[in-house]
């Protein structure tokens, strides 16, 4: 996250860090969202064939162990990327997948489940939206320790596709969330855009998907979210919600 500053801890409680093996050791790759006790929700560009993955719930410091954190494995035939992602284009959406833990996360005040917003429900443009994730603090800048935070408004379809904004790249799909000098970055990928909602919950109306090749924080090029509202029968038919 680009110009955020760090979170309260354990403030966002359905953020997760996705993990990959690697020499021995798990390095954070892209964030996540606990939607149920069993399942994550992240980007499909997150996933690669032959990974290891675990996701860490309860995280804040990703430096030390401070208590509230669970390690949980995930077996890759339990990885769900959306059949319609394909690697080779970003643009053309569907940038999402489920992943189910290899047993269930245990609830309390750290670790909760995030809200997905109704079908179709779109956000009126400007709506006050947090990005929230461990991504680069800059442009090929490093990975922070504590979980960051920012204020990125929501940038409607009509405003994100204008001709100097996304044009073309972005779809109907998709949510835009900033575009000024906050924004999200490598690493932040996967992880939730919360909305609060009238209702006073959070909703996690977006997963972080990309910004601008030319760097992270670039005017006009907002941070572009999986639109969440556009993939909840996927869910349900995955999660076999009863
Ligand atoms: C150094 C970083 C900032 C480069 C930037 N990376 C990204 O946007 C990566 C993942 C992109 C998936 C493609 N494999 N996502 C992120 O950094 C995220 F914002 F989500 F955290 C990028 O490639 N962006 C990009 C690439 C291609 C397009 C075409 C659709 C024009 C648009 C954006």
């Amino acid at each position: 996250v680009v110009n955020g500053e760090d979170a309260v801890p354990y403030s966002w409680p359905w953020q997760v860090s996705l993990q990959y093996e690697s020499g021995g050791q798990f390095h954070h790759t892209c964030g996540g969202t606990l939607i149920d006790a069993n399942w994550v929700m992240t980007a499909g560009h997150c996933i690669s064939p032959s990974r290891k993955y675990k996701v860490v719930l309860g995280e804040y410091d990703r430096s030390k162990e401070e208590g509230p954190e669970q390690h949980i494995l995930v077996n890759s035939e339990d990885i769900y990327v959306h059949p319609g992602w394909n690697g080779n284009c970003v643009a053309c959406g569907d940038d999402i997948a489920l992943l189910k833990l290899s047993r269930s996360a245990e609830l309390n005040d750290k670790v909760q489940l995030g809200c997905i917003p109704p079908p179709g429900d779109l956000l009126p443009n400007g709506s006050p939206c947090y990005i929230s994730g461990w991504g680069r603090l800059y442009t090929g800048g490093p990975l922070p320790s504590i979980l960051q935070q920012a204020l990125l408004p929501s940038v409607d379809y009509a405003h994100c596709s204008q001709p100097d904004w996304w044009s073309y790249t972005v779809k109907e799909t998709m949510v835009c969330a900033g575009g000024d000098i906050r924004s999200g970055c490598n690493g932040d990928s996967g992880g939730p855009l919360n909305c609060r909602a009238a209702d006073g919950r959070w909703y996690v109306h977006g997963v972080t998907s990309f910004v601008s090749a030319w760097g992270c924080n670039t005017l006009k090029k907002p941070t572009v979210f999986t639109r969440v509202s556009a993939f909840n029968n996927w869910i349900e038919e995955v999660v076999q919600v009863d």
